[in-house]
């Protein structure tokens, strides 16, 4: 099975491979593909038993370049190894919050996973302003303790090394170093934007003092092997039900600043809260729902701050983890992070090369400009005032007051 060398499977190729792997279905099973990949990079296909007995699996299978791009933008395969070792990891570390593996082919690029199609992509479910009661414990929880456990905090700093050989990923990282930080602010070929914001952008382009803190944030990106990070982690990057949370597609992991990754799940609320100032929608269910986005916001924060407390208690290795000052100092840092990331990750999404639907679904022009506005309003003022956050209401408190300064004066 792992002899053969790499070629792209065809559904029927598919169905013989997975009837192969032991343990999943019997010799005889009736089985139905179907590719369901809607995302920027890889193949996924679902494999359904016919019949009832409700057995389905996930074969997602990389591409040598990306699918949204073709032939003409290369990429690893590696990427599916390092996709199934982090899903391996992440489901030691937070059993149930991640998809399970059943079987990763090298040679194949391919990961065999749990099929989680009775959950929705999360992106979605906020579209349609769905509520989830327990997905800030969930995704707080995750947050704290993947990155926690994967820190020199809590490892052995031999092993953590090992571990950031282990996860190196300079070409998945150069998409972000390249999407994130650096196209969005010149006239990057790589842009796309809504040509009614275009004065906006120009005044991004121009501001000295923005482009430095997003160089110093890049550079952080850069350099700061802190812990095994997702590295994509947005809500497409995420299914739910209402009462259950899977975080999945961690191909973009290496080791990167934890802020990275909580930055990105607050920015992706953030770009839901701007979309519905473009949705047609009753002022009073807009505002509920918006304020619905923002208590997320800070509960995530209050769960990943108690979770990853508990953890420095029990779970810390590194000798001066006790040193008086030193953890309330590194989760200060953390906050500040997390804001600076946010920014440059909802900046990115009204800029630059892939857009979230959140906001692309407004087919009217000028009512998408107005949550591309209060998104680009929101994400300079995180950037640039990162540092003088000291707890989770300052974020919150920001994203009010811009958003009274941008849209509530109009
Ligand atoms: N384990 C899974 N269970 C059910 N659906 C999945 C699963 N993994 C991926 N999908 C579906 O495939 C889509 C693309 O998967 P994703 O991992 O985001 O691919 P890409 O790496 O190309 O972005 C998801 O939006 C989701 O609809
Ligand atoms: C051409 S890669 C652009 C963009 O796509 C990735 O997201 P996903 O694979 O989840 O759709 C990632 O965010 C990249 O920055």
């Amino acid at each position: 099975m792992s002899n053969s060398s790499y070629h792209v499977l065809s559904e029927l190729e598919i169905i013989e491979y997975v009837r192969k792997i032991p343990g999943l279905f019997s010799e005889n099973a009736q089985l139905i593909c179907k590719e369901i990949g809607d995302g920027n990079l890889n193949l996924v296909f679902r494999i359904i038993e016919n019949g009832s007995s409700g057995k389905s699996v996930i074969i997602k299978q990389a591409l040598p370049y990306a699918r949204v791009v073709g032939e003409s933008w290369p990429l690893t395969l590696d990427r599916a190894r390092i996709e199934s070792e982090a899903l391996m990891i992440q489901n030691s570390i937070c059993p149930g919050l991640v998809p399970k593996v059943y079987h990763y082919d090298k040679e194949l690029a391919l990961t065999v996973m749990e099929d989680l199609s009775s959950h929705i992509i999360m992106r979605k479910g906020l579209i349609s302003r769905n509520r989830y009661p327990y997905f800030a414990k969930h995704i707080g929880t995750f947050l704290a303790r993947t990155l926690f456990l994967t820190s020199d905090l809590a490892l052995d700093h031999q092993d953590k090394k090992q571990k950031v050989v282990q996860f190196i990923n300079p070409e998945l990282c150069k998409i972000t170093e390249d999407l994130v930080f650096t196209d969005p602010y010149y006239d990057a070929k790589t842009n796309q934007f809504n040509p009614l914001i275009k004065e906006v952008i120009e005044e991004i382009w121009g501001h000295g003092e923005l482009k430095l803190e997003i160089t110093k944030l890049k550079e952080k990106f850069l350099t700061h092997a802190q812990a095994l990070i997702h590295g994509d982690l947005h809500t497409g990057s995420i299914m739910v039900t209402e009462t259950d949370t899977k975080v999945f597609d961690p191909e973009f992991s290496f080791y990167g600043p934890m802020g990275f990754d909580i930055g990105a799940v607050i920015a992706n609320l953030l770009l839901n809260f701007c979309s519905h100032e473009g949705h047609t929608l009753d002022q009073e269910e807009r505002l509920q729902y918006q304020d619905y986005l923002l208590n997320t916001v800070e509960e995530i924060w209050i769960v990943f701050e108690e979770e990853f407390r508990i953890l420095w208690k029990g779970k810390a290795s590194e000798p001066y983890a006790s040193i008086q000052g030193y953890e309330d100092d590194y989760i200060l840092r953390l906050l500040q992070d997390s804001l600076g990331y946010a920014g440059c990750k909802m900046m990115r999404r009204v800029i630059g090369l892939a857009h979230v639907s959140d906001l692309e679904s407004i087919n009217d022009p000028k009512l998408r400009a107005k949550g591309e506005r209060l998104a680009l309003a929101i994400g300079q003022q995180l950037v640039l005032k990162r540092e003088t956050a000291q707890k989770i209401g300052d974020l919150t408190s920001l994203v009010r007051y811009v958003k009274n300064q941008e849209v509530d004066q109009d």
